[in-house]
């Protein structure tokens, strides 16, 4: 089914974010798009209770680093979740099957090896409108979908034993 809107959320299925802290890494490229789905994306943390203080923000050259920026940043600052910020367009040529590919999996590996939930917050186009309408257009913002994502997985990570469940 394709894509309907992606910016709408009811705030009453989601946690509080008051508590948690997120890293958002970005590529700079297509940088008209990557910067709006990181407006999205901030508007909605900050809307569902995080602070500004508790979001840290990177920037990486291409989709394809956003799987070393991740890296770096799990390793070196204690966020409860992080969202990976970017947008691959098709070109003449078979790369954009090779960046897809690479930072799909990356992603994968990072959410199996590390215990800081990655969310996939990039657009995978076949044009720039197609992007365009996803990061703010006619179509919503990835951007804020994935922020409402990183907030419920980010519960997710802290949920103690004792908890029967989350209960968005
Ligand atoms: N064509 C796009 C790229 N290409 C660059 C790669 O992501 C990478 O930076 C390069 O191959 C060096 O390792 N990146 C995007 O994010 N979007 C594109 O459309
Ligand atoms: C996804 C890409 O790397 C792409 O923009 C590169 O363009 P081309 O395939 O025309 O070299």
């Amino acid at each position: 089914m394709a894509t309907t809107n992606l910016s709408v959320y009811d705030k009453a299925t989601i946690p509080n974010a008051k508590n948690f802290r997120f890293g958002i890494v970005v590529s700079e490229w297509n940088p008209e798009i990557t910067q709006n789905l990181k407006k999205g994306a901030i508007e909605a943390l900050l809307d569902c209770g995080a602070t500004k203080e508790n979001i840290i923000s990177w920037d990486v050259p291409g989709s394809f680093e956003l799987v070393y920026g991740c890296k770096k940043m799990i390793q070196s600052q204690k966020v409860d979740a992080i969202i990976a910020i970017g947008n691959v367009i098709q070109g003449e040529t078979k790369h954009f099957d090779f960046v897809c590919e690479g930072v799909t999996q990356g992603i994968v590996d990072l959410n199996v090896k590390h215990d800081v939930p990655v969310i996939f917050c990039v657009l995978t186009d076949n044009t720039k409108q197609q992007s365009l309408d996803r990061s703010g257009g006619k179509l919503g913002n990835k951007g804020t979908e994935c922020a409402v994502a990183a907030i419920k997985m980010a519960a997710l990570k802290n949920l103690n034993a004792k908890s029967e469940s989350i209960g968005f």
